[in-house]
């Protein structure tokens, strides 16, 4: 559904310092029909650009592309009539009610009448939009305006959809819904998804697969969980009497596979292939050694770890780092 090759693009920076803003450096992407693919990133990492790209409203600087089997460069035409776009915010005319936002976008894929008007009837269906129909759309809810604008992006019944940063500003029941209405699309009608986002566990929740980019580079990719896996173990947290701490610090550096290990106020941190098996090993031994434990913390990797690992950040440092930039 999506190939691309070296795309690259830089803007010019206004005003009188000038240069140039390398906003993505030679992304690779290969998307196949049907599969659900989270593009994750920190703010700024060249999402928005990426996706400007490939669904035609960007040029890119270099590089090549096919989208749903038509080229980029050569037929952008072709591209536009077999993909959605969603984009963030949305919302074009919030005078008109929700009934006419569907038959004007309708119209405006050359539609009869007739045709945008049932094909709009057949998506406030699928996206819950029934009896909205004579609402204007600027009474809508957060979460309305979200489907509703990807009912939009569904008119022409493209069999491949992209949408950017669709839950954001949505509330946690709200974003629980929309992913519900995503997944649909894919499992009840084929349609292949592209989204992207810097929430992790958007990502998590909804992705078969994801591409982490970063700086502009794609950094990693693959499943949650495979992406989870190369993250070296689970993250143990003991706390212990400050005085006793490094006691209790060496003791864990006996444990099998335990790295990472640092210690400060009486909190032991470390990490070991399997938390689950290490711990009850390290209370014994603190117990042996008359070392009572205050607290006691396992974690899986999560997906902010499995950035940390790969750019040396959390994904929100990253993200505190950009928006101080
Ligand atoms: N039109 C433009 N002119 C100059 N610089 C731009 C332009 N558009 C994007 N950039 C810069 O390119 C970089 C990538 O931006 P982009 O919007 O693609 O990031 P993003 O990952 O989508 O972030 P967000 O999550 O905030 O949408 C940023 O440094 C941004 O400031």
């Amino acid at each position: 559904m999506i190939t691309a090759r070296g795309l690259e693009r830089r803007f010019r920076r206004k005003g009188r310092s000038g240069g140039e803003v390398h906003a993505v450096r030679g992304v690779d992407l290969d998307v196949a029909a049907g599969e659900l693919v989270g593009f994750l990133g920190p703010n700024g990492a060249g999402k928005t650009t990426t996706l400007r790209m490939l669904t035609t409203l960007l040029k890119p600087t270099a590089g090549t592309a096919t989208v749903g089997g038509r080229d980029l460069l050569t037929d952008p035409v072709g591209v536009r009539e077999r993909i959605g776009y969603v984009a963030q915010g949305g919302g074009t005319a919030p005078e008109s009610t929700v009934a006419e936002e569907l038959e004007l976008q309708g119209r405006l894929y050359r539609m009869s009448k007739a045709d945008a008007v049932a094909r709009g009837a057949e998506l406030a269906e699928q996206l819950d939009l029934t009896g909205l129909g004579q609402r204007p759309a600027k009474t809508l809810s957060g979460g309305q305006r979200r489907r509703l604008d990807i009912a939009l992006g569904l008119i022409h019944s493209p069999g491949l959809v992209f949408l950017d940063e669709p839950s954001t500003g949505l509330d946690p029941q709200s974003r629980a819904n929309l992913w519900e209405h995503i997944r649909r699309l894919r499992a009840e009608q084929g349609i292949t998804v592209f989204l992207t986002t810097h929430y992790l566990d958007e990502a998590d929740a909804l992705a078969d697969r994801l591409i982490v980019i970063d700086g502009g580079r794609i950094v990693a990719e693959g499943t949650p969980d495979a992406l989870k896996a190369r993250v070296d173990g689970d993250r143990v947290e003991v706390g212990v009497d400050p005085e006793r701490g490094a006691d209790a610090a060496e003791i864990a550096g006996r444990l099998t596979g335990a790295h990472e290990l640092s210690e400060s106020g009486g909190l032991v941190r470390f990490r070991v292939p399997r938390g689950d098996v290490a711990l009850p090993e390290l209370l014994r031994a603190l117990d042996t050694k008359d070392i009572p434990t205050r607290s006691v913390q396992v974690r899986r990797p999560t997906l902010d770890d499995v950035f940390l690992t790969l750019t040396g950040r959390s994904l929100r440092e990253a993200e505190e780092g950009s928006r101080a930039a």
